[in-house]
């Protein structure tokens, strides 16, 4: 599968583990992935298992305690701070769990502001997604105006709208009914395909998962 496809990520043999109280708990014990550009993968395991710790690691919000793990070809092991923070800016587009969004930034702004630090702001594609999104007659509000699923929603696009290499999610469509998450997934899945991005997306839900180009799934601090 490596040959001939650019590894977009690559991680080997990594370990993480926390402290608690007085005893370090292992959450990560040697997992290995490799994700290609354009390959759609879902991170399931129960809760507490360890797919945001996973997830905040290929992101380098947080460095693992062994193994390596490489984006885009750039090492994340030894990388200084400043190299974490540009791969986040240029190639790694994050949707987490709280939105994040900026709340004196409108929507339209805050669609636009992830897009307009890496310098590939483009006002065509941004009114698309918006469009896309269902966001289009809310582009004037701020974030506190919207519901959770619209919030949601913005997010996605402000990440969709930078066009990164890797999007890695956490649980995007979770405040969403199903019926929502459902055509937020097939927009995601549709724009992920159509700027070659690659996406690892953690999700609760065996059906979304299957909706991917694979599933790992995460148990015991491994993935299988
Ligand atoms: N900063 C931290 N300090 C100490 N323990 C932590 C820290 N972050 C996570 N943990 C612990 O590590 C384990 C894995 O957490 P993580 O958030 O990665 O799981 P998860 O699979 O994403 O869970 P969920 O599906 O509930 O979001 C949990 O037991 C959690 O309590």
């Amino acid at each position: 599968m490596e040959q001939g496809r650019a590894m977009l990520l690559k991680v080997e043999q990594v370990e993480k583990s926390y402290q608690s109280g007085a005893a370090r708990v292992a959450v990560l014990r040697g997992i290995d992935l490799a994700l290609a550009a354009g390959e759609t993968v879902a991170l399931t395991g129960e809760s507490g298992s360890g797919k945001s710790t996973c997830l905040h690691l290929c992101a380098g919000l947080d460095r693992a305690d062994a193994g390596r793990i490489a984006v885009a070809g750039q090492d994340l092991s030894g990388a200084s701070d400043a190299t974490l923070a540009r791969l986040r800016r240029d190639t790694v587009g994050l949707v987490f769990q709280q939105f994040n969004l900026i709340p004196s930034l409108t929507v339209a702004a805050n669609l636009a502001f992830q897009a307009r630090l890496s310098g590939r702001h483009d006002a065509d594609w941004a009114a698309r997604l918006a469009d896309r999104l269902g966001l289009s007659a809310l582009l004037d509000r701020y974030p506190e105006q919207l519901s959770g699923g619209q919030q949601q929603r913005v997010a996605i696009g402000r990440t969709l709208a930078a066009r990164p290499a890797l999007i890695l999610a956490d649980e995007p469509t979770g405040n969403l009914d199903e019926a929502t998450g459902d055509s937020v997934l097939d927009l995601m899945l549709e724009l992920v395909a159509e700027t070659g991005a690659g996406l690892l997306m953690v999700t609760h839900s065996t059906r979304l998962a299957a909706r991917l180009n694979r599933q790992v799934h995460l148990r015991g601090g491994r993935l299988a």
